[in-house]
Formats: structure tokens, sequence, C-alpha cells
């Protein structure tokens, strides 16, 4: 019988938080055709014009006000992450980033120097089906794996946004937090431009053409991202009792000109504070781990943006990291795949 590997992937990190290593990792980010969605001729010039100039310096001074002396958080939490994974679970645990190291490549091809796995339970670490995140890793260990002739199969759970038991360890990530007193909860998702939206519609006729799409039952909602963020909305409001009137969803992360989904969390905070909100609690369930766009877009700039509108606390919920909760449905998941 074949043997298996597990492989989790997340999204990566520059290797420091400096101007140099920012725009090395930059530069492969934005150049992914599955990120900025055209043509290869106007990426370049997008990526050598408009962002290579100026973001990497100021990414850099953002990923030092939040960089940990073990390294990246989203590196060192994806790492214990896998280290509580592989506690319970026993087959080997690996993990890769998409950006930056311990890159996919690098790290199949070490999977590949033991012969008898031939399998390997591939997770990118995403509960949401974006081209940006979970098609451009799968494409990319395939890529590896067509292009050194690897004998390895790849076995990928769908994406989890609705599963029980994700929305269960979301749940008691935050139960601490929501037990507490507070005005108002935003969920703040990831952005995406709109036509990343409909471009991953495999109709072409539905998403994003009303506005309430994403209620309605439809097979492109297996490749929407905006009805999947609603669906773990709605499952988490459920499960936590919340009523409509306790919570916003918001989108972050803005980049570029293009038209992106909606609302802006930091417009959503400002209005929040007008609207005489004081105390706001903040999650961010499309990442399972903190990272840049929670410690710093939300808990420090996210804040200063609430504060200066007239609210007084910003208090952000922290993703499931290696939550127990959140350990042991991964290695339930990753022993049945
Ligand atoms: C067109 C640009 C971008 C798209 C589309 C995008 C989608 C997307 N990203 C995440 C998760 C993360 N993104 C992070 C950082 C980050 N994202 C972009 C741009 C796009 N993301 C940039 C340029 C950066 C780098 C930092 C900056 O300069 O702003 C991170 C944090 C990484 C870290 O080191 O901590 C995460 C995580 C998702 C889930 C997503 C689509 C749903
Ligand atoms: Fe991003
Ligand atoms: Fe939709």
């Amino acid at each position: 019988m074949s043997e298996r590997a597990i492989l989790l992937a997340n999204l990566g990190s520059p290797d420091a938080p400096d101007t140099p290593a920012v725009r090395r990792y930059l530069n492969q980010f934005l150049m992914d055709p599955y990120v900025i969605q055209l043509p290869w001729i106007l990426r370049r010039l997008i990526v050598s014009l408009l962002v290579l100039p100026t973001r990497p310096k100021s990414s850099a001074a953002a990923y030092q006000s939040i960089w940990w002396p073990a390294g990246s958080p989203l590196i060192v939490l994806s790492e214990q992450l896998r280290d509580a994974v592989q506690a319970e679970v026993a087959m080997p645990v690996h993990l890769a980033m998409r950006y930056g190291n311990p890159a996919i490549e690098s790290t199949l091809l070490e999977i590949a120097t033991n012969p008898a796995i031939k399998e390997v339970v591939y997770l990118p670490l995403y509960p949401h089906y974006a081209d940006s995140t979970i098609a451009t890793s799968i494409d990319e260990a395939e890529r590896v794996i067509e292009e050194h002739d690897l004998d390895l199969k790849l076995i990928i759970p769908a994406p989890f946004y609705q599963e029980p038991d994700y929305i269960d360890a979301l749940y008691q990530q935050s139960l601490p937090y929501l037990s507490q007193p507070y005005d108002h909860l935003i969920f703040s998702y990831h952005g995406l431009p709109e036509s990343h939206i409909t471009g991953s519609d495999p109709s072409g006729a539905h998403c994003l053409q009303r506005q309430d799409c994403c209620q309605q039952p439809h097979p492109a909602h297996a490749t929407c991202y905006r009805h999947q963020v609603m669906a773990t909305t709605q499952a988490f409001a459920k499960k936590a009792g919340l009523a409509q009137t306790d919570y916003t969803v918001a989108f972050q992360s803005r980049l570029g000109r293009q038209v992106w989904l909606g609302p802006n969390t930091e417009d959503i905070l400002t209005q929040l504070a007008k609207e005489g909100a004081r105390n706001v609690m903040v999650m961010c369930p499309a990442f399972v781990t903190d990272c840049l766009e929670t410690l710093e877009e939300i808990a420090i700039r996210g804040k200063e943006v609430f504060v200066e509108a007239g609210g007084e606390s910003l208090t952000l919920i922290p993703c499931l990291n290696v939550h127990p909760a959140w350990v042991s449905t991964l290695a339930k998941w990753l022993r049945q795949a």
C-alpha cells in the first residue's frame, strides 16, 4: 500500500522585514497571473512601474511593526500549526508557502525523496475558494510534480468554509472575546477584485449579476468567494446566536484601481464610530493564521481609523492559529482525506 504525506500550504511572507526582501516577495506575489489577472506585459508594467518603486518600503515598515523575534507571525504560527498537527497524525506533516520560503517546489522535492510516499494530502490553508489563493497553490504544486516528473498524487480536500467543525473551532476561539461587552462585530474578509469573482463563475452568468446572487443556490458557488464568505458568516452567526443587527461583513486589503468587493472595512469602522459604536470586535475568518493583514491592517491601522472617527476600542479576535479545536479538526480531516 502506498504511503501518504501531508502538505499544508499558506501564503508566505518576505524572508525579512526589510525593503529588498519585501521587494522580492511582492515581485513574486504580484507577478502571479492568478493574483493580477492581466496579460504578462501589462502585469509586468504595473508591478514594475506602479508597485515596486514605493510599496516595498511602506510594506517593510508595516512588517517591522508586527515582526516577531522568531520571524514573520504567519510563518511562525504556520510552523506551530504543522507541529501541533504532526503530534496528532501518524503521517509526516510538511509546510510550504506559495510565495517566499519554504517554497512548494523545494518541499515537494523533499517529500519525493522518500520513495514510499506516493500520495500527498495537500491542504491550502484557506477556508474559501479564490483563484489567488487555492487555485494558484494547486497550480503550483501540479507544475512542480509535472516539471520534475515526481511520482506523487495530490489529494485535495474541498474548501471548508462551512464545515461544522471549522465553524465550531471559530466559535470556540472567539467565545472568550464575544462574551465581553461590545457594540458591534465586524467580519473582515480579505477583499478581491470583482473581476476575480465573475472570472471564476463557470456559468459566466450568475456571480454579481444581482445584489442577492450569493443567497440564490447556484453551482457557481463552488468557486464563488463572496458566496463562501457569506456562508461562513451565516453559519457562525447562527452558532453564536448573533442577530443580523449585531454584525457587519466587510472586505479589507484593497490594492490598485479595480473595483473590489465591498463594503470596505475602514469605511465600516468609520461609519460605526460616527453612529455611536464605541467598542468593536473584528474577526477575520479568511485567514487561519494571524498575519500582516490582521495584526497590522486591523489591529493597528484599523484601530487608528476607528479611534480617529470617535470610537474607543477595537479588539482583534485572533485567528484560529493553534487553537486545540482547530488542530484536532485539521488532524481529523487529514486522517480521513
Ligand atoms: C491583487 C492583489 C491581491 C489579491 C487578489 C490578494 C488576495 C488574497 N490575499 C490573501 C491573504 C493574504 N494576503 C496577504 C498580503 C498581501 N496581499 C496582497 C495583495 C493581494 N492579495 C499584497 C500585496 C500583500 C503583501 C503585503 C502588502 O504589501 O500589502 C497576507 C499576509 C502575508 C504576511 O506575510 O503576513 C495574507 C495572509 C487572501 C486570503 C486573498 C484572497 C482571498
Ligand atoms: Fe492578500
Ligand atoms: Fe454570488
